[in-house]
């Protein structure tokens, strides 16, 4: 039974879930903070279920020997290192809408905040001060509102501040123009809406692009008295710069939900009084925690139980549906890989996968991923469709993927034409309805051979004798043939053998094998067939 462990607080309605779909679950809230002790047990789990208190760090990732997936309860995945989540084949998962529309409130809540200086005056009031001439606050219909990044969450601030009768303009290099007609808003540059917006919203990903999108220069380009509001990523603004302009009167206010560095019990900001600030609440509302948990759960089972891949970061998506259907074309693809991955040495530059019939309108996406797994495994063994195209991409490989209408005799089929610095090698196959994958066509030459744990495949003359001193060969090394295919590309021209062994080909028969001048080349090869 796949093990999960809950490292960061979450609704006990994920526990449920994980128990009733049959994965052990262990819910240590607090142990996500402690790093060391996480760093002890991490290697017992198969599943990790976070929020954005723990940090899945490389280190943690080199000690999660078990880990198949980490599931994110929430949007932001800047706490999880993914290249080395993907390097080590490790799923990583978000719940991408489930506390959007929570967020998107507590932008507006805070802007409101801002504007009328609410918490400020409810501490005043309470201490019994009564100072009704000191809160001056700002109105904000008819002001303009700018957008950074106008996502779900984004458009979510968007549409609500359409409805406070605001003037929304947007920047995003996603947003279209229909998108933001749609919305209501008008799409701008970076510019343009720092120069033009009352308020500033902030709902960008954390990334080297959008890290310290507000600094010192960027506050320069904002009118005098412009309010920011950040319930996004602490590290999209210089907090420093900020503070700067605060004091200044430069920036009028500012409504802080995250922080540089978080928790923030200490910061610059504190204590200025036209900053209000919360800690990290976007997404803290019973509803947004209890979405966010029963859809991490839900994503995490079903790839632990289903192989379903849903919201991953670092993986195409397979529906739980479309899984049962894709499982065998998935292992084709992958022993088609494994074929041309170990019967190549030199370096491979590009690698084209052609989806013929039935296989174009499948998840090629999938089914590439599991091409390269294949490939590359010969040399790397623990790489799998996570990792695979990651390290592809790393080696400089070139990749193609043509689809196509059905062409041949199969319903539909999977060739894969890999070049290296000397030589093209192609390889097709297929599943029949047993499941189970064939190769139909290697180096252009038409067959049809099973596929086995263990095989021999030779390059050879096409001349008399050739199955009689493999088969008199393979005989006196006490190696069983149970599949035997043959075929050619002309008579007397290239001609190639397929063997299906019960055992592993002894070195001492293939070194005989390699001395006989009609062999030009032969090759031991084995397959994964009841793995995956
Ligand atoms: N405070 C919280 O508790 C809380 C809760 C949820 C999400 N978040 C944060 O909010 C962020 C946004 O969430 P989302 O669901 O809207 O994500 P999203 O992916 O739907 O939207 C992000 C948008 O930012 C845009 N973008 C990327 N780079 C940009 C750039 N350089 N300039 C302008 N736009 C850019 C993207 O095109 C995208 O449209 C998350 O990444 C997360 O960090 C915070
Ligand atoms: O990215 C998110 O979903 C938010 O930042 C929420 O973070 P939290 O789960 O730690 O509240």
């Amino acid at each position: 039974m796949p093990k999960v462990l809950v490292s960061d607080k979450l609704s006990p309605t994920a526990v449920q879930i994980f128990k009733d779909r049959g994965v052990e679950v262990d819910y240590m809230p607090d142990i996500g903070k402690d790093k060391d002790r996480l760093l002890e047990i991490i290697g017992d789990y198969d599943g990790l279920a976070i929020r954005s208190a723990t940090k899945v760090t490389a280190k943690l990732i080199a000690a999660a020997t078990n880990l198949k997936v980490v599931g994110r309860a929430g949007i932001g995945v800047d706490n999880v290192d993914i290249p080395a989540a993907s390097r080590r084949g490790i799923i990583v998962m978000n719940t991408p809408f489930g506390n959007s529309i929570t967020t998107a409130e507590h932008a507006i809540s805070l802007m409101l905040a801002v504007a009328r200086q609410i918490p400020e005056a409810n501490a005043s009031t309470q201490a019994g001060k009564w100072e009704k001439n000191r809160f001056m606050g700002v109105e904000i219909t008819g002001k303009t509102l700018g957008v950074v990044g106008c996502g779900n969450i984004g458009s979510i601030v968007a549409t609500r501040g359409v409805g406070l009768k605001m003037h929304v303009i947007a920047f995003d290099p996603f947003l279209s123009e229909k998108r933001a007609v749609e919305l209501g808003i008008e799409k701008v540059d970076l510019d343009e809406l720092l120069a033009r917006s009352d308020f500033i919203t902030l709902h960008t990903p954390l990334t080297d692009k959008t890290r310290n999108i507000i600094n010192a220069q960027s506050i320069a380009k904002m009118k005098d008295g412009v309010r920011i509001i950040n319930c996004a990523r602490g590290g999209l603004i210089v907090e420093a710069d900020l503070v700067t302009a605060l004091k200044s009167g430069k920036v009028a206010g500012a409504g802080i939900d995250v922080f540089e560095a978080e928790p923030a019990t200490e910061n610059a900001l504190f204590g200025l009084d036209n900053v209000v600030c919360t800690p990290h609440l976007g997404a803290a509302t019973s509803e947004a925690q209890e979405n966010v948990a029963l859809q991490v759960a839900e994503q995490m089972s079903d790839y632990l139980v289903k192989g379903a891949v849903t919201n991953a970061i670092n993986m195409p998506s397979i529906t739980a549906e479309e899984a049962p259907r894709l499982k065998p074309f998935i292992k084709l693809a992958e022993v088609l890989g494994t074929f041309v991955g170990q019967v190549t040495e030199d370096p491979i530059k590009e690698v084209e996968i052609l989806f013929d019939g039935q296989t174009a309108s499948m998840n090629t996406s999938a089914l590439v991923s599991a091409a390269l797994a294949g490939l590359i495994r010969p040399q790397v063994a623990d790489v799998n469709m996570v990792s695979a195209p990651i390290m592809a991409k790393e080696r400089g490989v070139i990749l193609s993927e043509i689809r196509r209408d059905k062409s041949g005799v199969f319903d539909g089929y999977i060739k894969l034409t890999v070049k290296t610095p000397t030589k093209t090698r192609t390889i097709a196959g297929t599943c029949f309805s047993d499941g189970k994958p064939r190769f139909i066509q290697i180096k252009g030459i038409n067959l049809e051979a099973e596929v086995g744990e263990h095989m021999l495949y030779t390059t050879n003359q096409d001349s008399p004798g050739i199955i009689g001193l493999l088969g008199s060969v393979l005989g006196k090394g006490e190696v069983n043939i149970a599949n035997f295919q043959l075929g050619r590309n002309r008579a007397g021209g290239d001609a190639i053998a397929l063997l299906y062994l019960d055992a592993q080909i002894p070195d001492a028969v293939l070194a005989e094998l390699r001395a006989n001048p009609k062999i030009d080349s032969a090759k031991p090869l084995h397959f994964d067939i009841n793995g995956g």
